[in-house]
């Protein structure tokens, strides 16, 4: 564990734990010392001649105090080792974060990863903070209580010494016992809180259809009664590994107590050296006896570990040695072939975008359209062929570069806390306010500004929450103006908007595309007939190619596509319109 975690935080940032480990074995080993004192002490007191006890009494003094500066450091040890470790497992999950593929970013790791910044990274401190000291004082003190009675007495230290495999087997069996109960219990426990989430968020959806609170048979009864069968499972399994622990520390204690009596009864040992002994005995399996709680808080923080390993271990986005500058802003696949985990989605995609030119994406839903818009910024990398960007393959340039050639409009948008100016600034840092309002306008956002009571100053709430879907698209399409990059990569929204929020989002794309070269994903009939040209993508593959005219002309899958787009929009007017 100890050494899994420096390996985790760097042999440099692990000096501060090992001073701390240091620490706490001195401060273990004196405490041992300090409790075998204990025996000298009785014997003496006991003894022929009582006013023997002061040397030893002195001597106790002496390695108690030592033992309080030992502790007392440690403690500051622990408290800079807790800090250094959150800084730097802080510092390390940031910087890989900063230099993962954006296309890692799923909602669903997205969630993982809040958990493993928080839960995780706490659970793995709580080891120098809580775990360390016991456990270091749970092996080292006994270990060094039992090789000092054989100053006084071998045989029975011996006899302690005997007990030694039985705890340790016991203690395996007991542990083995209640790992697996316990890893059970935690899976479901993390099954149920997204449950609860799920059930929190979609109440809108499960109240519509009668599966609100009161009723049974949801995920989250499941996951519920999942959970409690877990716990359960933990307790029948888990109790008799513990009762089996404290006994086989009994029996240890019992052990070491009959060999001194029969010792005693054969005049070997004097009383009051049992009596040292033994008090030395329960010094000896108490600190042992607490370890068994230790268990799964341990198992935790190793699990913690783990996850925050396996962030760190995930490949990161190469970077070029040598970057390569592109030459204009033309856009090109060459026989692409793509797929996520395994599933191929794109199967030898070959287009070229040309430089100021629009080009329409159109095929059906899971076609693999948006993967091929999130291939040119490099949300992810190819798996043969090539994507270029003004003539270079978008691995040889340099990430900051090609990341500001392009803007992308998605149609899940995310507005930060903050006012709309602040949203729209998002696209370019340092522009001035006259720079903000200027996209603003041409997006159609300072319509939206002049209805809110606090006007641009007007708080969007956080995700954008106080704005609709087609308002917070214009602060998108604003944020891209603002940018002023010549590539533009358009996600058109499928969601239907009003008549008002359609034609102003209509126009400020109109005022984003202009001069650019610009890929639509497009859903509206208004778009791809305006493309320069249309691809239709079906199962990965560009099928058609060609103009709106050639396209409809050649009667084929777009010229179908084209056919039920406008029935359904007849359809949806008329439905309007009655
Ligand atoms: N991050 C991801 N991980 C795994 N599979 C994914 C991921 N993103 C998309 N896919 C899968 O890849 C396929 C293509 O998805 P993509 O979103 O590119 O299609 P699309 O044509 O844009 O669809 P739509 O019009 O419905 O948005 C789908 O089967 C989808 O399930």
């Amino acid at each position: 564990m100890i050494r899994r975690l420096i390996d985790v935080v760097g042999p440099r940032q692990a000096r501060p734990l090992r001073r701390m480990i240091a620490l706490l074995v001195v401060g273990a080993v004196l405490q041992g010392i300090a409790f075998t004192l204990l025996v000298p002490v009785l014997r003496a007191l006991f003894g022929q001649d009582p006013d023997e006890v002061w040397p030893w009494l002195w001597a106790l003094l002496g390695v108690s105090l030592l033992y309080a500066g030992a502790y007392f450091w440690s403690l500051l040890a622990g408290f800079e080792a807790g800090a250094a470790l959150s800084r730097t497992l802080h510092r390390h999950i940031g910087d890989r974060v900063a230099a993962l593929p954006l296309g890692w970013f799923g909602p669903e790791r997205v969630g993982r990863l809040g958990h493993l910044a928080t839960k995780s990274v706490m659970d793995v401190m709580g080891v120098p903070a809580h775990l360390l000291r016991p456990l270091v004082t749970s092996f080292v003190t006994p270990a060094t209580v039992v090789v000092l009675m054989y100053l006084f007495d071998w045989r029975l230290a011996l006899a302690a010494t005997l007990t030694v495999p039985l705890i340790v087997l016991v203690h395996r069996w007991s542990t083995s016992l209640t790992r697996r109960a316990d890893e059970a219990r935690t899976a479901a426990a993390a099954a149920t809180g997204g449950r609860v989430v799920e059930f929190a968020q979609n109440q809108p959806v499960l109240r519509v259809f009668g599966r609100g609170a009161g009723n049974s048979g949801t995920p989250l009864d499941e996951a519920l009664r999942t959970q409690t069968e877990a716990s359960r499972r933990v307790l029948v399994t888990g109790v008799p590994g513990l009762i089996g622990f404290a006994l086989a520390i009994q029996a240890a204690f019992t052990v070491v107590l009959v060999a001194g009596v029969y010792l005693v009864l054969d005049g070997d040992l004097g009383v009051a050296e049992l009596l040292a002994l033994l008090v030395l005995a329960v010094r000896f399996t108490e600190p042992i006896a607490e370890t068994a709680v230790l268990g799964s808080t341990l198992r935790t923080a190793g699990a913690a570990l783990d996850r925050v390993a396996g962030l760190l271990a995930e490949p990161t986005l190469p970077r070029p040695d040598r970057p390569a500058v592109p030459v204009g802003n033309t856009v090109e696949f060459e026989d692409v072939h793509f797929g996520y985990d395994g599933k191929q989605v794109l199967s030898g995609v070959s287009m070229t975008l040309a430089e100021g030119t629009m080009t329409a994406l159109v095929g059906p839903s899971g076609a693999g359209k948006t993967t091929v818009s999130k291939l040119v910024p490099r949300f992810w990398d190819v798996d043969s062929g090539v994507v270029r960007v003004g003539g270079v393959d978008v691995r040889d340039i340099d990430p900051e570069v090609l990341m500001s050639r392009v803007s992308i409009v998605f149609q899940d948008v995310y507005l930060f806390q903050g006012s709309i100016l602040d949203n729209i600034r998002v696209g370019r840092p340092g522009a001035d306010d006259a720079e903000v309002r200027r996209a603003a306008r041409l997006a159609g956002v300072d319509e939206i500004v002049h209805r809110l009571p606090d006007g641009w100053d007007a708080q969007v709430g956080e995700g954008g929450a106080l704005l609709s879907g087609g308002e917070r698209q214009r602060v998108s399409i604003a944020r891209a103006i603002l940018k002023d990059a010549p590539i533009v990569l358009l996600d058109e929204a499928t969601a239907s908007l009003d008549p008002e929020n359609e034609r102003a989002v209509q126009d400020a794309l109109s005022a984003l595309s202009a001069g650019r070269t610009l890929l639509v994903i497009a859903h509206r009939l208004g778009t791809v007939a305006a493309a320069d040209q249309i691809l239709f993508l079906d199962r990965g593959r560009v099928t058609e190619r060609g103009t709106h005219a050639e396209l409809v002309a050649s009667g084929g899958a777009y010229a179908s596509f084209w056919t039920e787009r406008n029935k359904a929009q007849d359809w949806s007017l008329a439905g309007h319109r009655s």
